[in-house]
């Protein structure tokens, strides 16, 4: 309705944009009202100078009124100060109007409601200022002229103690108002105070006062796109653990807010916040690029590490610093920002103290951060996809496994990053379980498992998650496939973590009849003992194996005593990374039972597998 009128009516914008659009009703509804009213006396031909005067400054006043309620200037000043003047040109028509003996029949009930009706809205100052002014003008007017349009004939003394209860009841409604304007105004403030400090606690970091993350970005979004000198600077306290550990955590508060008062004071900032942690972040503007980025970001580093004044004499901290300046290649803030903290991280691995973002050194770290930051989004909006590679039997070449892989789709990033970029982040993240849960689920969708078994991929962190066999056999029975055709592949880390329990693990696997297997034996320690400690159906032997085999007879012979014990310990021996026909015959002649490759099949999105794949 109005330009640039916000609907937040939770905020103290969200009063102002209540008062503007009463105020716009009430000056456009009292307007029109105002306007029929003298179309009436119009058509009644009852129109004299004195009604045309009184209804042209009524309909002046309410036009102003809506007018600067719609352009949103001085709303508030304009609708009380319009209404006051409304209240006042009536008082003085009306006894114009007595004097000029015009009253008609309904002038008494008028001014006994009309001033009410006009003053309801305003606040109490001005109400109790009034009331004087009512009492004295409906006091003098019903004693002088009030009663006689009415036909009654009292005398003075009944007409005055008339008089003196018509005005005190309008003073009495008057105060009335004015409580209630007291009571409202009393929750504005209240409601206006709190959302100030719920939006001051939201924003803001409680130990430092600085902003917190999220009204950090939000103040940089409000400039964003911005123009040219725009720069982040991305700040890591350097050691502050054993700071904190030596000195207890009051000490590291005080260091944390000593920081932060530092920052406070840097001039040219848009805005400085506390990231979390011992991490900060300012935003500094220089429109003209007057300094270049190396010598801003080493004035701001200079003024952080001088040493800290504390009741124990003089802490020197460290800080890490990366500095970012804004160009076009940067599609987002967030992107921005984490440039600065690619070029932090450089910092602080090169002990440089500073870095400014350098898009040859720094793109693959901006790239891994871009993982980290779209990752558990991508997972939760359906973009991590399952994928399966074919696993064949030797003898007769039918396909009748696929290990589960997982795909990033439509990423959004320059490159949709592979497996080998996402799934260790994911790792680090926490991220493993949730993304075999998606994929699992629309693995086990899609595949006849009357044809084919599954093999999935688990690694020692998602084994020890106390409840991983539960979860999973809760997922194989809600899509109604039996645990018998599902494969777990771990691989050799899962004895060096925590062999036990793990082992426990894999035995309740066992027990529900799932099959274990020992992924990529051969690339590692590959310690024998450890086939005798785990659980196995089945060991796969690593790619690197074939590979070498084709290249010399030693390698080949490796790769004929890996499927030789396999056999030996019973278990089904499947060589990784067939990629040729003279591989595939190399290693049926080696007695391997199972091939996974290329020569098989490449991974391919289980969504693009036809009626016969799966
Ligand atoms: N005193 C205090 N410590 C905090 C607060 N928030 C986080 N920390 C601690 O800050 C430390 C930050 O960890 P790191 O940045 O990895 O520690 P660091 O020693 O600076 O490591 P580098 O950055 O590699 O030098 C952790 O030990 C947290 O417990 C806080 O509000 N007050």
């Amino acid at each position: 309705m109005f330009p640039n009128a916000t609907a937040d009516k939770d905020s103290l914008q969200g009063l102002h944009d209540r008062l503007r659009v009463s105020a716009f009703s009430i000056g456009v509804m009292g307007f029109v009202v105002n306007a029929i009213a003298y179309l009436s006396i119009v058509l009644l031909g009852d129109v004299t100078a004195l009604i045309t005067l009184e209804v042209g400054s009524y309909a002046v006043v309410l036009g102003l009124i809506a007018f600067c309620a719609y352009r949103d200037v001085y709303v508030q000043r304009v609708l009380f100060g319009g209404l006051v003047a409304i209240y006042i040109t009536f008082w003085l028509t009306a006894f114009a109007y007595a004097y000029r003996q015009e009253t008609m029949l309904l002038s008494l009930p008028l001014v006994v409601f009309v001033p009410l009706l006009v003053t309801m809205v305003l606040p109490h100052k001005l109400l109790l200022g009034l009331i004087p002014f009512q009492f004295f003008a409906m006091h003098v007017y019903v004693s002088e002229f009030g009663l006689a349009d009415m036909g009654v004939t009292w005398s003075d003394p009944q007409q005055f103690a008339f008089s003196l209860g018509l005005a005190g009841f309008s003073s009495v409604c008057f105060l009335a108002f004015a409580v209630l304007a007291i009571a409202r105004t009393d929750t504005d403030v209240k409601l206006v105070d709190l959302m100030g400090d719920k939006e001051h606690m939201a924003s803001v970091d409680s130990l430092t006062e600085l902003l917190n993350r999220r009204a950090f970005l939000n103040r940089l979004e409000d400039h964003w796109p911005p123009s040219q000198g725009f720069a982040i600077a991305f700040l890591d306290l350097d050691h502050f653990k054993p700071l904190n550990d030596q000195y207890g955590h009051q000490m590291g508060d005080y260091v944390l807010g000593e920081v932060a008062n530092r920052l406070r004071e840097v001039p040219s900032t848009l805005a400085t916040a506390r990231l979390g942690g011992d991490e900060f972040a300012v935003c500094c503007i220089d429109p003209g690029r007057q300094k270049p980025a190396e010598e801003a970001a080493a004035e701001l580093h200079s003024r952080l590490v001088v040493d800290l004044q504390t009741d124990i004499g003089p802490i020197s901290m460290g800080v890490s610093l990366g500095f970012a300046v804004y160009d076009e290649s940067y599609e987002s803030l967030s992107m921005l920002l984490r440039a600065a903290d690619a070029a932090m991280r450089r910092a602080k691995s090169t002990k440089s103290g500073w870095a400014t973002f350098d898009h040859e050194i720094d793109s693959a770290a901006l790239a891994t951060s871009s993982i980290e930051f779209e990752l558990k989004a991508a997972l939760r909006s359906g973009n991590i996809r399952a994928a399966v590679q074919p696993i064949a039997l030797t003898s007769d070449m039918n396909v009748t496994e696929y290990e589960l892989l997982a795909r990033w789709v439509n990423s959004g990033l320059e490159q949709d990053p592979g497996p080998a970029q996402f799934i260790p982040i994911a790792e680090k993240q926490g991220l493993l379980n949730e993304m075999l849960w998606v994929t699992l689920s629309e693995a086990l969708d899609e595949l006849n498992f009357e044809r084919h078994r599954l093999a999935i991929n688990v690694s020692p962190a998602q084994l020890s998650a106390s409840d991983f066999v539960d979860k999973l056999l809760e997922v194989l029975e809600a899509h109604a496939v039996s645990p018998g055709s599902i494969t777990l592949e771990v691989t050799e880390e899962v004895v060096f973590r925590n062999l036990d329990r793990n082992v426990e693990v894999l035995n309740r696997a066992r027990e529900a009849g799932m099959a274990i297997a020992l992924d990529d034996f051969g690339s590692g320690y590959s310690s024998l003992s450890m086939l005798g400690a785990l659980p196995l159906d089945k060991l796969k032997i690593d790619q690197t194996l074939i590979r070498k085999a084709q290249e010399d007879r030693r390698s080949a012979n490796i790769l004929n005593a890996a499927i030789t014990l396999a056999q030996q310990l019973e278990l089904i021996a499947c060589v990784e990374g067939v990629e040729t026909q003279e591989a595939l015959d190399q290693v049926v002649a080696m007695g391997a039972d199972q091939v996974q490759g290329y020569f098989i099949g490449r991974p391919s999105l289980i969504q693009t597998l036809t009626g016969s794949d799966v």
